[in-house]
């Protein structure tokens, strides 16, 4: 792959893909790590003399212009970071975004509005995906794809784009393949894998993968409601991926075969509602056996018997890799289980790698200093599937 300094930048306009969906509560960033993560490559990109056109993602809107998922936020924050300003276009390739983009001088910065907010970026429709990598084509001379949370994903902006133009990996990725890569090889064992999160359907098919690799699978978050259905518990009104069932009974049984622990949490705290988020006010929360969920309740943390059991698990490990929290760690009633594999991490000797965007988050808001894991990834499910070897569409595109 060609890197950065293959390119010739100065004076042209390089579009730099990054990931910066980052978590957001009533429009203020709660944790901006994606932003710091990629600001190093724009910054090169600065430096060098190049018109520099960001874009990304945030969260999951239908393909359509959607206001809570914006990224003016991220614009000024990439601007506080970035030490200059950092013009946002209100769209991503129309009128806003062809004058901005006309208006750069060279070392400027601009941040195009949400690539999901047009419904051509994540269509499973080569010829619509493509239509829509030609209209950011024409914004660009050279492509930098540098958002790492996304490689898994066959988006025009990951995938079809850089076919349109030259292009080269970013500083963000190339760090973040080294990494993983040495998971990939000769891992020191026991090797640990924490699963959490609520990304369901996504993550759960990389456990036949992992079950080839790793020592100990310890699964959490709103991934478990899933493995006590399997395992004939009623979980009442939890986060439940029915049709995914008869595959985690596959794991469970393969995992016996095969001598690969499977932890699951003993108790969890259930409620019969969500909690609220924005004013965090004390939940009513009860602690009870996975046996035990009431019909009308939903898991939202493993339980204290559970976070001492899991960091049991973790304390004579010596790689782990964790993606997904155990609960809403949002808030602060159903953080003690992620807590709990944080500390587990750090009070093991394990070379660990915590990916993922809320997993990483989750690190940081809860007062984990990151310097002290071996380290925090921007992609969880980008991560999950580089570990099970699958051909990533972000890399694939990148290559040649
Ligand atoms: N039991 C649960 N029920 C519903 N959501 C949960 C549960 N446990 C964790 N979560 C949520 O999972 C989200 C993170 O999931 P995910 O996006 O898969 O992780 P990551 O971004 O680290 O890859 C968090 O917002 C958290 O509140
Ligand atoms: O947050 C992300 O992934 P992650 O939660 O697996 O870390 C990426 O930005 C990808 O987002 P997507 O899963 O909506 O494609």
């Amino acid at each position: 792959m060609k890197t950065i300094e293959d390119l010739d930048v100065a004076g042209r306009r390089v579009f730099v893909r990054a990931d910066l969906n980052v978590p957001l509560s009533d429009g203020t960033i709660t944790d901006d790590g994606r932003i710091r993560a990629v600001a190093p490559t724009i910054a090169k990109l600065v430096e060098r003399g190049a018109k520099v056109v960001v874009a990304s993602h945030l969260g999951r809107p239908k393909g359509a212009p959607d206001p809570q998922f914006s990224l003016a936020p991220v614009a000024a924050r990439l601007g506080e970071l970035l030490g200059k300003p950092v013009a946002f276009a209100t769209d991503t390739v129309g009128e806003s975004a062809k004058a901005t983009v006309a208006a750069l001088a060279d070392g400027e910065v601009t941040l195009l509005e949400n690539l999901r907010f047009n419904a051509g970026e994540t269509s499973k429709d080569d010829a619509e995906r493509t239509a829509f990598a030609g209209q950011l084509a024409e914004l660009a001379d050279l492509y930098v794809g540098d958002g790492f949370g996304a490689v898994h994903r066959k988006h025009a902006s990951v995938f079809d784009l850089p076919a349109l133009l030259p292009h080269a990996v970013g500083d963000l990725i190339a760090t973040e393949v080294g990494v993983l890569k040495r998971l990939t090889e000769d891992v020191a064992r026991p090797y640990v894998v924490v699963l959490g999160g609520a990304k369901v359907s996504d993550k759960v098919g990389v456990i036949e993968n992992l079950l080839q690799k790793a020592d100990r699978i310890l699964i959490g978050g709103g991934m478990v409601y899933t493995f006590l259905k399997a395992q004939g518990h009623e979980v009442g009104v939890s986060l439940l991926q029915e049709d995914q069932i008869p595959t985690v009974q596959g794991y469970l049984a393969e995992a016996k075969e095969r001598g690969v622990e499977f932890v699951l949490p003993t108790d969890v705290l259930v409620s019969t509602g969500f909690p609220d988020l924005k004013t965090k006010a004390p939940a009513t929360f009860s602690v009870v056996g996975v046996d035990a969920i009431p019909a009308d309740q939903l898991g939202l943390d493993i339980g204290p018997e559970s976070c001492e059991l899991f960091a049991a698990k973790l304390a004579d490990a010596k790689t782990v890799f964790w993606n997904g929290p155990m609960g809403v760690f949002e808030h602060p009633d159903y953080a003690a289980g992620t807590k709990a594999v944080a500390q587990g991490l750090l009070d093991s000797d394990a070379f660990s790698v915590v990916g993922g965007g809320d997993s990483a988050a989750a690190v940081r808001i809860l007062g984990f200093d990151e310097t002290k894991f071996g380290h925090i990834s921007t992609g969880g499910g980008a991560s999950l599937e580089y570990l099970e070897g699958k051909q990533l569409p972000g890399l694939t595109a990148l290559e040649g």
